[in-house]
C-alpha cells in the first residue's frame, strides 16, 4: 500500500508519484513533458485511490479451463470526477485511466490573482461555469485540483458541489501538491470530505504561491504566462 494517513491528509508515496512529482517540480519541464507528467500523475493517484478507497470482492470466473475466483473491483460505475478548471484538465485526464466509466462534472474556478491575498490568507475566486452530473448516495467523488495553496478555490468548489442535495458515499479532495495552510483549512471546513494528495510542503509565499511547489500549474500545462 503506497498510502500514508497523516493528520490533515493522505499522502500518496508511490515511488513513480514521487519520481513524477519531481519532473514536474523541475523549472527544466517544458509545457510538453509537464502536461504528460501531469496525466501519469494521475494515473498513479487513480490506481492508488482504487487500492485504498474502494473495496474488492472474490466473484466466480470461467476460464476456458474451468471454474474458479478472482478479485474485482467494486463501485467503479458509480465515481464522479470533477474538474477544477482549467489546471485539473491534464491530471483528470490520467484519473480517467484509472476510472474510465466514471461520470465528470466540471467547475471553472479562479483565484483573482491581480486583488492579492486577503489578510485572512484567501483569494476572491471566480466561479464561472459549474456542470456537474448527479451524485448518488452510492457514489465516490473525486474533486481533483493539482494544486491546494490557500484553499480559497477548494472552499468555492465543495460550496458549490455540496451546496445542493449532494451526499456522496465518499468525497476525496485530490491534489498534487499542497501547503499545510489549505489543508487545514478545507479539513475544518469539510467534514465530510476526505483530503489526499502527493506532497504536503512548507509553506506559501506572500503571492499566495506554493514553496517550494512547482509554480503556476495552469499557465505550464497550457503554456500561458
Ligand atoms: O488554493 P488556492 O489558493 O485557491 O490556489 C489553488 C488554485 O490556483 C490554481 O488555479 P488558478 O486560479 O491559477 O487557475 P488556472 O487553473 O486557470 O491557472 C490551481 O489550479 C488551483 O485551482
Ligand atoms: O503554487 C501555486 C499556487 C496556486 N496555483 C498554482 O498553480 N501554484
Ligand atoms: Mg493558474
Amino acid at each position: 500500500m503506497s498510502v500514508e494517513h497523516r493528520e490533515h491528509a493522505a499522502v500518496i508515496t508511490h515511488a513513480l508519484a514521487q519520481h513524477t512529482l519531481t519532473e514536474l517540480r523541475s523549472v527544466e519541464t517544458e509545457q510538453i513533458a509537464f502536461r504528460k507528467g501531469l496525466v501519469r500523475l494521475g494515473r498513479i493517484c487513480g490506481y492508488e485511490i482504487i487500492d485504498t478507497w474502494l473495496e474488492t470482492e472474490e466473484v466466480p470466473v470461467q476460464t476456458p479451463l474451468t471454474e474458479t475466483t478472482g478479485p474485482e473491483i467494486q463501485g467503479l460505475d458509480d465515481v464522479v470526477i470533477v474538474n477544477v478548471l482549467r489546471a485539473a484538465t491534464p491530471f483528470v485526464e490520467g484519473l480517467l485511466k484509472a476510472f474510465p466509466a466514471a461520470r465528470q462534472g466540471v467547475i471553472s474556478a479562479s483565484r483573482d490573482e491581480s486583488a492579492g491575498m486577503d489578510e485572512d490568507g484567501s483569494f476572491p475566486i471566480s466561479v464561472e461555469y459549474v456542470k456537474l452530473p448527479e451524485i448518488r448516495p452510492e457514489d465516490t467523488v473525486i474533486v481533483a485540483d493539482p494544486m491546494l495553496a490557500t484553499g480559497s478555490t477548494l472552499s468555492a468548489v465543495l460550496g458549490h458541489l455540496l451546496g445542493g442535495e449532494a451526499d456522496p458515499e465518499q468525497l476525496l479532495v485530490l491534489s498534487a501538491v499542497s501547503a499545510p495552510t489549505g489543508l487545514e483549512r478545507i479539513d475544518e471546513e469539510f467534514d465530510e470530505a476526505e483530503l489526499v494528495t502527493v506532497a504536503v510542503d512548507d509553506h506559501l509565499n506572500d503571492e499566495g504561491f506554493i514553496v517550494p511547489g512547482l509554480g503556476d500549474a495552469g499557465d505550464r500545462a497550457f503554456r500561458t504566462e
